[in-house]
Formats: C-alpha cells, structure tokens, sequence
C-alpha cells in the first residue's frame, strides 16, 4: 500500500517526515514568524486601512466623549439641586441628560459596524492571501508537513486574527482614550482626589508583568495543540477506509483523545493564570475607589472640595474599573491574534517555488542519472536510478510494497525532488521548472481524484491554463467525455456541462471522479503520465470502464504505470522491476521470462493463480 504523508505521521514506524525546511519550526510542523515579520505586516495593514482605522477611532472616541459628558452632568444636576434650583431646569438637564445618552448610544454602534466591516475585510485578505501563499509553495512541502497545520492556520487562526481587529483592537483602543480622558477629566475636576488613583497602580503593573510572559508561551502552545487536534481528524476523515481496513480507529480515537488532553492541560493553564491576574486587575480599580472615598470624605467636611466634584469624581473613578479591565483583558485576547497572525505569517518562511524563467528543453525523453531519494535523513528510499525513457515509450514498474514504485513516481512527475542525481525531461532538471511548465510536461495521476465543487465545465477546465478562467469550446470538452466514455452520464444531469457536481450537488462515484480526472487530462494534454494504481480503489467492472478511459488518454503519450496486477503488463514496451530501491531488472516481458529472475518468478505465479481460477494475488511481490 501507498503510504500517504498523512499516513506517515500516524504511523510511528515509519520514517520520520521531513521537517519543513527553512527558519526554525518544530519538526514536521510549519514555522511561526518572528516580531519584526508581524510588525510589518501590521504597519502595512495600518497603511492600507488608514481611511477606515481612523473613522472606527473617531466614532469610538465620540462616542465615548458623549458618555463621559453624562457624569459631568450628574454632578452639575446635584449642585444645582443642592443650591435650589426650578422644576424646569431640572427637567431640561434630565432632557439634554436622555438626549446625550442616545448620541452615545448610536455612536457606539455605528462605531461597532466599522469595526465589524473592518475586521472582515481582514479575514477575508488574510484568507486569500494564505490560500496564494500555500499555492506558491512546492508540493512537496505542502505534502511534507501534512494539512492538518495548514487548516487550521487558515480557519482558526484566520478566525482569532479576526476576533483580535474586530473586537480587541478598538476595545484597547478606546479603553486607553477613555482611561486618559476620564484621568483627565478627574484631574481637571479634583487634583486631589485623583490622588487615590495611584494606589491602583501597583496591581495592575506588578500582576501583568508577571502573566504577560507566562500568557504568551501558554497561547502560542495552545494553537499548536489545537492544530494538532484538526490534524488528527482530518487525517482520519481522510483516510477513513484505510483507518476501517486495518482497524485504526481505536488507535486513531486514543491520538484524538491525547491531542485533545493536551489542550485541555493548556486551557487549564491559561486559566489558573487568569485566576490570579483577574481579582489583582479588580483590586487596581477597587484600591483607588476606597481611597477616594476615604481622602473624599474629610476634604468635603473640610470645604476641600465641594459635592457636586466629589460625587463626579467618584463616578469617574467607578467609571475607570471598565476601561482599565477592557485594556488589559483585550490586550490578553491581543496576543492570542498575535499568536495567530505569527502562525499564518509563517507560511511564508518556507521556500517559494523557482521564480526563475522555465528551461528550454530539447524533446521529451526521460533521463534519471544516480537518482537517489529519502523522506528524512538517514534512510535512502531509492539509491542509485539510472533509467531512459524515451518519447511515447510504455513503462511498467513492479515490485513489492514498499520497494519505492510511488517514490520513483513522485520524483517522475517532479512532486519530491531527489536528494541526490537528476531527472531530466527533454534535457532539463525537473527540479527547474516552474510547475505550471512542468504539468505540460508530466503529470501524476493517482487512485484518489479531487472532484471540485463547482459544474462539470469547471471540473474540465480547471487545469487547463492554470486559472480556469480560459474558455474552451464546448465541442472539446464533449471530445475529452467522450474519449473518456463519459458523454451517457454527462447528458443525464439535469443541465449537462453546467450541471453542479460534487458534495452537496450531484454525487460522483469514485470511479465517474476518476474519468472526469483522466477527461481533464486529455485537456491539459500533458506528454507524459505516471499512473500510480489509477485503478486500484475501483471495484471490477468500475475498474475496467477507467482503464478502457484510459485507452484514450495514454494513445501518443509516454507512459509510466505502477501496477500491482500484472493483466497487461505484456503491452508495456518494457517492465521495470523494483526492490528496495533499485531497479534490478529492466527489458520486455519476453527478455525478462527468458532471463529467469525476480520478474519471471513473478509472472509464473501470477499466471498460475490467475490459470488455477484462483483470485490472482493484488500484490506483485507475492
Ligand atoms: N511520505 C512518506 N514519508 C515517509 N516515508 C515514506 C513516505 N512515503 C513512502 N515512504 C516509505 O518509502 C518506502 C517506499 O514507499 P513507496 O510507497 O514508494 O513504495 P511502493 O513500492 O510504491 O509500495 P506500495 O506498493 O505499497 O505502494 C516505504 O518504506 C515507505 O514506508
């Protein structure tokens, strides 16, 4: 069986997967920006949503200017009470009173909108721009630290740097103008009473000096852990039928229960953190209120100061206990988007795909020369290749599980790159073409075939000019179906090419996914395939209409074929016989039946089992 990368993390066995090159990451694990990558990004985006930053910033400050005037006019209403004053005013002020709490009402709200709209228009480029970076990078560093990491910076990370511009940064905002003004305000009314204010001070410097470190270390794990979590479900969702076949899911729910502890154990960490800097936050507003109170009470008797200043005062200060606990806990859920953002920014450290101009090349033979390959260090998957494959040749390749046939297929098609030698196609380093060149060159085509949701037009047109957005004439695309024997199942959806398929639509079976790859082939025109299994996954009759689809697609193309059964490996030109590693014979089926070796031992006991009426044995190793 074809191990899958996802499959590779999950089995400790298997040799390690290769850590994502580029700037410190844990292994296997996509690396995290560092300070000065976040700031950048955060001045351009300050930059290019200075308009909008700054009309969310003065809403939120007229907004909160008009429920600090409400206080003010409080004490105003009790001094002229205190000093005798008509029924009118008293009602006017209690109008102007209801009139500034509505201004302050629909201020804040319109000031909440912008900074929803604002934080959208984030999630939605952080998204996109994530999606276009995870594009740019090679295949094989996508397959190399597996997607579960990849998803979550690109859902929950996305998410929380969301939370964090949507809602942290104009809470923090506006605590910190309305801290200052209400100090302000404070000041301007008693400068002795503010002087209780400094008792508070302590608390709050002294408990966020101790929890802002220990916070940090505790989110930056937590988001790892939580990856983990999706990685492990989305790896078993994924390979389900393997996790049913081999009987994983006892395995795989024990990985799932571990990953979730682990977040747990974080979670509870967090937690007992904010246990002691939340009540030392509430002693930072309670502190100074006792003490205004307490300063208040004699400086009144004294004539000190007056009750209509005593009673803002105190109003102001109890007024300060919001903002400063806003401040300081939206800057906790800063960091979680810091946190976030260090983590969708880290997409970027990992080497880009060659932006360097394609090669030319000269033909199309293949040419491997000492080729040799490993997934991690230490352990070579295949030393030493040299093989030719000449335009329009028809390859077959054999050998037992794990003898290297999909690695060799993968390097083939220039998925993993070899760690040491070459393959060439027409004369130039695979390993130097930029992908889009390359597919015109080889493709891969494996058993699991991605069905997009969309119509079956998309579906087609997808790979042909990279962006999809190239019209093709409906006369080639019921060409490419009916080469594929597809045109019957095609005319039988309710709107033909334009009919919606996949999740959600209508359903496609695995091997209608498979024609519609091998349709979307035929249209790409790559001039060379490696069939790894194609078929493998299909149930008999589904099997033979793919390989009579098939047909279409190799006529006049240079072949490459891993196969296990060995029905028809005697049209192949020549066979190629793999064992751990290496290519130890090559020639046509007669050269090889007449050398008697690996591959004729081979063949007699498949075409004995297969005389005997027996089920012919799936693996070629016997
Ligand atoms: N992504 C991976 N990470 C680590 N090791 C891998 C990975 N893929 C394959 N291997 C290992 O490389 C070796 C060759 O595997 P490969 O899949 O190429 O063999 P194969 O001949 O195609 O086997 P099969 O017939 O079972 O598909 C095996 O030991 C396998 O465990």
């Amino acid at each position: 069986m074809t191990t899958t990368p996802t499959q590779a993390h999950a089995d400790p066995g298997a040799a390690p997967v290769r850590a994502p090159a580029g700037p410190p990451g844990t292994p296997g694990r996509l690396p995290l920006a560092d300070r000065a990558e976040v700031r950048a990004w955060t001045g351009a985006f300050v930059r290019g949503e200075a308009a909008r930053l700054i009309l969310t910033f003065t809403l939120f400050a007229a907004a909160l200017v008009a429920g600090l005037i409400g206080p003010r006019l409080l004490g105003h209403l009790v001094e002229s009470v205190k000093a005798g004053t008509t029924a009118g005013r008293v009602d006017v002020l209690a109008l102007i009173f209801v009139g500034i709490l509505t201004g302050h009402a629909l201020l804040a709200r319109a000031a909440r909108t912008q900074a929803t709209l604002l934080g959208e228009r984030v999630l939605a480029r952080t998204r996109e721009d994530f999606v276009r970076r995870v594009l740019g990078l090679p295949l094989s560093e996508v397959e190399s630290v597996g997607t579960g990491d990849l998803l979550s910076r690109a859902t929950t990370d996305a998410d929380r740097l969301n939370e964090s511009i949507r809602q942290a940064v104009p809470r923090i905002a506006l605590a910190a103008v309305t801290l200052v003004f209400t100090f302000a305000a404070i000041l301007l009314t008693s400068p002795l009473l503010a002087l209780g204010l400094l008792a508070g001070v302590p608390f709050a410097v002294v408990s966020t000096w101790w929890y802002r470190p220990r916070a940090t270390r505790a989110y930056e794990r937590l988001l790892a852990q939580e990856a983990d979590v999706l990685a492990v479900t989305h790896e078993t969702a994924r390979g389900a039928a393997t996790v049913e076949a081999l009987r994983l899911g006892p395995r795989q729910v024990a990985r799932h229960g571990d990953a979730v502890d682990r977040v747990v154990r974080t979670r509870q960490r967090t937690t007992w953190l904010q246990t002691i800097w939340f009540p030392s936050l509430d002693l930072a507003t309670m502190v100074p209120m006792a003490l205004t109170l307490l300063i208040g009470g004699p400086a009144y008797q004294r004539g000190a100061v007056g009750l209509g200043e005593l009673t803002a005062v105190v109003l102001y200060v109890q007024a300060l206990g919001e903002p400063l606990n806003d401040l300081l806990t939206w800057t906790d859920e800063l960091q979680i988007g810091n946190a976030a953002l260090r983590r969708i920014l880290g997409v970027d450290r990992l080497p880009r795909e060659q932006p360097w101009p394609a090669p030319s090349t000269d033909g199309h033979a293949i040419r491997l020369e000492g080729v040799g390959f490993g997934y991690g260090p230490g352990r070579e998957v295949l030393a030493g290749i040299d093989l030719d494959i000449a335009p329009g040749e028809r390859l077959v390749v054999v050998g037992a599980s794990g003898a290297g046939k999909s690695t060799l297929g993968k390097l083939l098609a220039g998925v993993h790159h070899p760690t040491r030698g070459t393959v060439r196609i027409g004369g130039a380093d695979v390993t130097t073409l930029p992908v889009s060149r390359l597919r015109r060159e080889i493709v891969l085509v494996t058993q699991e075939q991605h069905v997009f949701t969309g119509t079956v037009r998309d579906n087609l047109t997808l790979a042909c000019g990279g962006d999809g957005d190239e019209a093709l004439p409906d006369e080639r695309l019921w060409g490419a179906l009916e080469a594929v024997l597809m045109t019957d199942w095609v005319r039988s959806l309710p709107d033909g090419l334009d009919s919606e398929i996949g999740p959600g639509a209508a359903p496609v079976s695995p091997s209608t996914a498979q024609q519609l790859a091998l349709a979307r082939l035929l249209l790409s025109d790559p001039h060379a395939l490696v069939l790894d299994e194609a078929t493998a996954l299909l149930d008999s009759t589904a099997s033979r209409r793919v390989e009579r689809s098939l047909a279409a697609l190799i006529e006049g193309r240079t072949v490459i074929s891993i196969v296990h059964r060995l029905d028809s490996v005697r049209d192949a030109d020549r066979i190629a016989v793999m064992d751990r590693g290496r290519i130890v014979e090559l020639g046509s089926h007669e050269e090889l039946l007449a050398a008697h070796g690996a591959y004729a031992a081979l063949w007699h006991s498949w075409d004995s089992a297969r005389r005997a009426g027996a089920r012919p044995e799936r693996r070629t190793s016997g």
